[in-house]
């Protein structure tokens, strides 16, 4: 049995980092900003935040995180992606022709709710959370076709607003805007169950 912290990085190119750090950390975690792929190092999981996913994914690019990215994915340790991170996690975006990471198995669409309806609000049932979520939508893609493996975990209007794959979670809202950080903890409790999987010694 360790007793050792469970340590969540936030990749901190653009976007939405500290907000996170503030819900992980009152999920019980120790959370950092990860500017650099050095920094992927120690860590027990990751979070893909919003932002801009064109802008992420160039300077994920440039900065060599897509192959240190991936290889952190494969290694089992869980990566959460919300609204921007979403769309960089997925193996399809449509109207794009290459995806980012291409982690997940899903075909996703950009800002998807239209000018109408850029920025909202909603109270979301999640799968496996007690009491619905307050979600905040902006400019939010959603989740259009899925593969096999994944679960889904919340849908909105009859779309798919969040989901699981194994190691892999994703949301369209941003979690990490409001005081509810219980999405944050369900994400907590799937890194402290893939580190019980990991070899003893
Ligand atoms: N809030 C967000 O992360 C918006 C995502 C953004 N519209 C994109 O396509 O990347």
């Amino acid at each position: 049995m360790t007793n050792s912290n469970l340590k969540i990085g936030v990749l901190a190119l653009q976007g939405a980092v500290s907000e996170h750090i503030r819900s992980l950390e009152r999920a019980g975690a120790e959370s950092c900003a990860v500017k650099t792929v050095g920094q992927l190092e120690g860590l027990d999981g990751l979070v893909i935040p919003g932002g801009e996913s064109t802008v992420i994914g160039k300077l994920m690019r440039k900065y060599g995180f897509i192959e240190r990215i991936r290889e952190f994915s494969a290694a089992g340790r869980p990566i959460f992606g919300t609204c921007a991170g979403l769309i960089v996690l997925a193996t399809s975006i449509e109207g794009q022709e290459e995806p980012h990471l291409g982690l997940m198995n899903m075909t996703v669409a950009r800002n998807a709710f239209g000018r109408q309806r850029e920025s909202f609000e909603t109270d979301l049932p999640i799968e496996g959370i007690d009491e619905p979520v307050r979600a905040v939508f902006i400019r939010a893609p959603l989740i259009r076709e899925i593969g096999a493996d994944v679960e889904v975990l919340a849908v909105y209007n009859g779309e798919m607003v969040t989901a699981r794959e194994g190691h892999l979670l994703v949301s369209s809202f941003h979690p990490e805007l409001t005081d509810d950080y219980r999405l944050h903890a369900y994400f907590a409790d799937m890194v402290r169950q893939s580190r019980t999987g990991e070899p003893k010694g």
